[in-house]
């Protein structure tokens, strides 16, 4: 079995459209997104997936969701069939985060031969083995101090190290202001991520304060060599679950 999240309660997250973000930007995809989440952004776009009452580790805020309305559990059949009725050939798989529920989604792909599979993870956790060959490329967005996360759950060394070793794994850090620059060079630098494989995105949940940060993003791209992504889902639909 699968947990999924919901976009009104009761209907899973499982949607079509473009890629909004990073590597493969406006490529038409369908989209699963699966529950619980091992960290705790201040800024998560899609907290409904994890802040559960009593999911009250310390650096958690008291606002919570309710479970039995933000998943839903379904087997892994289910899930194949209706990912195949949207007719895609290109899966993304997000959360929450989605590494967490490794053997179920290894389940999953194997019911989808063929599809070009991309992960996006929050970097913290190793993917099972029994996935890791099923997957094509991992969107991996280690997570700043601003993220509020205590850094030792966020910044675990031996995973950046995989990550920075596997040409499948793209880098997409999020930044809120220019001084999150510092960590992100700490980063690139410890670990030799080459700069090819480095995106800049924006931390924002509205067009318009993405067209605000994105402007001194661009020139922070343009002055380090690294990479600049939209969020284009943000222009197209808002903030909005199933987009
Ligand atoms: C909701 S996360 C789910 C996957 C995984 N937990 C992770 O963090 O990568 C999907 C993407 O949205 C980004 N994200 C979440 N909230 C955001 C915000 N307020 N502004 C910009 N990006 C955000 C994350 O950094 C990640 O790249
Ligand atoms: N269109 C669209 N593109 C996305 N890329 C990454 C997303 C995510 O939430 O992980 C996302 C999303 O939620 N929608
Ligand atoms: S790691 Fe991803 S899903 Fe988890 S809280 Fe942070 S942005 Fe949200
Ligand atoms: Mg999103």
């Amino acid at each position: 079995m699968l947990t999924l999240a919901t976009t009104t309660p009761g209907e899973p997250e499982i949607f079509a459209s473009l890629q909004g973000e990073g590597l493969s930007l406006g490529r038409p995809s369908t989209f699963v997104r699966l529950s619980r989440c091992n960290l705790a952004c201040q800024w998560c776009d899609t907290a409904y997936t994890w802040r559960f009452e009593g999911d009250n580790r310390p650096h958690r805020d008291a606002l919570a969701f309710d479970r039995t309305q933000n998943q839903v559990a379904l087997s892994e059949e289910d899930v194949a069939a209706r990912i195949t009725a949207l007719s895609p050939d290109r899966l993304v798989v997000t959360g929450g985060e989605p590494l967490l529920q490794g053997p179920a989604l290894a389940r999953l792909l194997a019911l989808l031969p063929g599809m070009h599979v991309e992960i996006e993870t929050n970097g913290t956790v190793a993917p099972h083995p029994a996935l890791d060959g099923l997957v094509h490329q991992y969107n991996v967005s280690p997570k700043l101090a601003h993220s509020g996360n205590p850094a030792d759950l966020a910044l675990v060394p031996e995973r950046l190290q995989a990550w920075a070793t596997d040409p499948r794994a793209v880098f997409k850090f999020v930044i809120a202001q220019a001084t999150d620059m510092a960590q992100v060079l700490g980063l690139q630098h410890d670990y030799a991520i080459p700069a090819d494989r480095v995106f800049l995105m924006a931390e924002g949940r509205t067009p318009a304060e993405l067209a605000a940060h994105n402007r001194w993003l661009a020139q922070l791209c343009l002055d380090h060599g690294l990479r600049f992504t939209d969020r284009l889902h943000i222009h197209l639909y808002g903030d909005t679950r199933g987009t």
